[in-house]
């Protein structure tokens, strides 16, 4: 019986190359679980496919090969149990922050009172740090103002899983680990699903339960699940002085500098589920 909350199975992308040329393998055999309230993220070289497969897991996108199973259906299109965060905040400009949420919370749940929706927004607005701000205008607001507010929006909607794309991108290092903090907050009331793609090793292992390493491309691979073996609740400045973190981060940092690249180009080392890695608590 399948008891994962989500599989990715066999998945891969390719596209057709120039003339008769053969086509490009983006990544191929891409095969993890994700449990349900578990916090995922994956760190890659850029152009290994990391957008491509969270947007094929968005439904946005179409796998060449492979499949994804959400609960276990199909995945096909996109749907309101799956949120997206992308880096530019997608928000509508001509509504407030408020509505820009209860535009989404209305769409979710139509049968919600004008009261409910208000209060269930009003709620998440406050819980990202942004009490006071509800009224204001995207143009109104800073660049982490403007992200709080398409967190606030994802997480309101309170899909099945969320799905966000380097959120944190665009920011200044100071906004990002004060919004990074509130993210945790939300994700800890909510217990909802993430899966998020970022570059930045130090926010994977603050974040997430599990790091998915994937490989360089063409023919990219996710190559190793890495445990994020750190108790929680976690503070970034608290966590640099576990005994793991320096061994998580080197681990990683040696995958991105060494390994991501030979995983690539040794047939041997292709295994149908990423290495499991554990560094004991
Ligand atoms: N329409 C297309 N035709 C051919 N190649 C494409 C097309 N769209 C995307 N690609 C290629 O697919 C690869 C994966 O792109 P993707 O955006 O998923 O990578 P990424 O790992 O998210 O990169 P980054 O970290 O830079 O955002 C890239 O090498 C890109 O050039």
């Amino acid at each position: 019986m399948n008891t994962h909350f989500l599989q990715v199975q066999g998945l891969k992308k390719s596209y057709p190359g120039p003339g008769k040329s053969p086509e490009t393998v983006i990544f191929e055999d891409a095969n993890f679980n994700i449990e349900k309230g578990e916090f995922i993220c994956v760190i890659g070289h850029s152009g290994c496919g990391k957008s491509t497969i969270l947007n094929i897991l968005a439904g946005l996108d179409e796998a060449s090969d492979g499949v994804v199973i959400m609960n276990e259906k199909e995945v096909s299109g996109p749907s309101l149990d799956r949120g997206v965060v992308f880096q530019n905040y997608s928000l509508l400009p001509w509504r407030t922050a408020l509505q820009n949420v209860t535009f989404a919370v209305q769409a979710r749940w139509p049968e919600w009172s004008k009261e409910r929706i208000l209060e269930h927004s009003h709620r998440y607005l406050d819980l990202v740090g942004l009490k006071g701000a509800h009224d204001r205008k995207p143009s109104q607001l800073s660049g982490g103002m403007r992200q709080r507010v398409s967190i606030a929006r994802a997480f309101a909607t309170q899909p099945q899983l969320l799905l966000m794309d380097e959120p944190f991108g665009a920011l200044d290092a100071l906004t990002r680990g004060v919004i990074q903090e509130e993210l945790i907050k939300i994700w800890t009331e909510s217990k909802q699903t993430v899966f998020m793609i970022t570059h930045d090793v130090d926010e994977a292992i603050l974040l997430s339960d599990r790091i998915l390493l994937m490989s360089n491309g063409p023919k990219a691979r996710i190559a190793e699940s890495v445990k994020v073996s750190i108790p929680r609740p976690r503070k970034r400045t608290d966590i640099i002085h576990h005994d793991n973190y320096y061994t998580i981060r080197n681990h990683l940092v040696d995958f991105l500098v060494n390994r991501s690249k030979l995983v690539s180009e040794d047939e041997s080392a292709k295994q149908p589920y990423p290495k499991e890695i554990t560094f004991p608590e």
